[in-house]
């Protein structure tokens, strides 16, 4: 029986075969490179495995990193490496792995909340991940889009990830307090963002780099691969971009503008966009950027209070949540939220709710970007005092939309 195999911590000498055992259920060649890397960031003592005799057939890893929220910095449990072996799905053992590493993280008391990215949308929200952050994957016919014209001056600087290390590490970690969804990164963990073994690049080129040096030293820099193609009519490379990140508009611009000229490229591919991203606005003609909505951060509450004293809101609020937690009891009943934007409490009440929802509702409000009136819409938030939703759904908005640059 399933139920009965052994769930527990990891040691040290399980990386190996939960290592073997994600690169097969993620249907890849074992990349040993890439293995190395993920050896760095691993954890033992935040990851649960579940065996079989000698075998990992059940993994899940929390990484310690650090959330932004709508003005606030917190840390989030970034849950990753889910798995469970193909001999062994469908009898529970994702359910037990999920319950065990939610109780252990609320218990363990670091972090108020945990974030993943799903493989498949349909598996997290019956453990309370709702979706908070959302993007666009473009894929731009570059032939067909114009950005205006520089107006101001800024120097372009190409070379390799490595080379521009310190220029990407600074601008990063410059904006990432600022932009809800972004993570903290440790070398390690911006050795994951830029793994490059040629497994990863499927016939494209090495990673490339170009930072845009401003008045004031570097503000923005791209990271990109190219992949060569030609076509009756003439070349027909693609450039796929996997990062961009400017702290002004000029940068921005101009990086776009580098990365959609470049010769011999008849697309340009990004998966990242923010929903509310600037190349919206700045392309000549935004149906060629050929927008495909996709979802991005699943958000967990751990420590509803804690979470939802933690971050900041776009106005005044004062409203209380009946919430629904099957998993993490200590969660549910009744919640004042009240404050405004320099700050706000959340306390245990036993006045009247406003707002009745699931604690899986207030993990995809939480960053901002899944408004509660959207929610209410979908009937999964119920309003049940009237004006209660239009003031809550407005106070827990954010002047940004939530943007995650990066799968982990
Ligand atoms: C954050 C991340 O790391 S995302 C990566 C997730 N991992 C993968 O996608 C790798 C490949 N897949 C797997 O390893 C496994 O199939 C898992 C981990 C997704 C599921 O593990 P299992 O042990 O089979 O799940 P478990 O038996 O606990 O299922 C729990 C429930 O979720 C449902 N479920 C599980 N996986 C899926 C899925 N992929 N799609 C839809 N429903 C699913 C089950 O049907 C079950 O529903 P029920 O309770 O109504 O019967």
């Amino acid at each position: 029986m399933t139920d009965d195999l052994p769930l527990r911590p990891a040691t040290p000498d399980d990386f190996l075969k939960a290592s073997t055992l994600l690169f097969g259920l993620f249907h890849r060649a074992l990349d040993q490179e890439e293995q190395d890397l993920d050896r760095r960031v691993w954890e033992a003592d935040r990851t649960l495995v579940v065996t079989d005799a000698d075998e990992v057939v059940g993994h899940t890893f929390a990484a310690a990193r650090d959330l932004t929220v709508p003005g606030a910095v917190l840390p989030a449990a970034h849950v990753t490496g889910v798995g469970v072996a193909p001999t062994h799905r469908r009898r529970g053992l994702l359910t037990r792995l999920m319950r065990r590493q939610l109780r252990d993280l609320r218990d363990a008391g670091r972090e108020p909340l945990a974030i993943l990215w799903a493989s498949e949308a349909r598996i997290y929200p019956r453990f309370g991940y709702g979706l908070a952050s959302t993007r666009l994957e473009l894929s731009i016919d570059t032939r067909e889009v114009k950005l205006p014209a520089a107006t101001a001056g800024g120097r372009l600087r190409a070379g390799s990830p490595a080379d521009l290390y310190p220029e990407l590490t600074k601008v990063y970690d410059t904006l990432r307090p600022e932009r809800p969804g972004w993570s903290s990164r440790t070398d390690e963990w911006w050795a994951q963002v830029l793994a490059d073994s040629p497994g990863r690049r499927e016939g494209a080129t090495e990673r490339r780099a170009v930072v845009h040096e401003g008045e004031g030293g570097v503000d923005g820099y791209a990271l990109w691969r190219s992949k060569s193609g030609w076509s009756s009519t003439g070349p027909n490379a693609t450039v796929h971009v996997s990062e961009i990140a400017a702290a002004d508009p000029v940068a921005y611009a101009t990086l776009w503008r580098f990365l959609l000229g470049i010769d011999l490229a008849r697309t340009v591919t990004y998966g990242f966009a923010a929903v509310d991203d600037p190349l919206l606005y700045l392309a000549s003609d935004i149906r060629q950027l050929d927008t495909h909505f996709a979802d991005g951060l699943w958000v967990r509450l751990l420590d509803l209070p804690a979470a939802l004293a933690a971050r900041r809101y776009a106005t005044d609020l004062d409203v209380v949540f009946e919430v629904g937690d099957p998993l993490l009891p200590e969660n549910a009943g009744r919640w004042r939220v009240a404050g405004g934007p320099p700050g706000a409490t959340c306390e245990r009440t036993s006045a009247e709710a406003d707002l009745a929802c699931d604690v899986t509702d207030l993990g995809a409000a939480y960053l901002g970007g899944t408004s509660l009136a959207a929610l209410a819409a979908a009937g999964r938030v119920r309003e049940l005092r009237p004006g209660a939703l239009h003031r809550a759904s407005t106070a827990f908005g954010w002047y940004r939309q939530p943007s995650a640059p990066e799968i982990f």
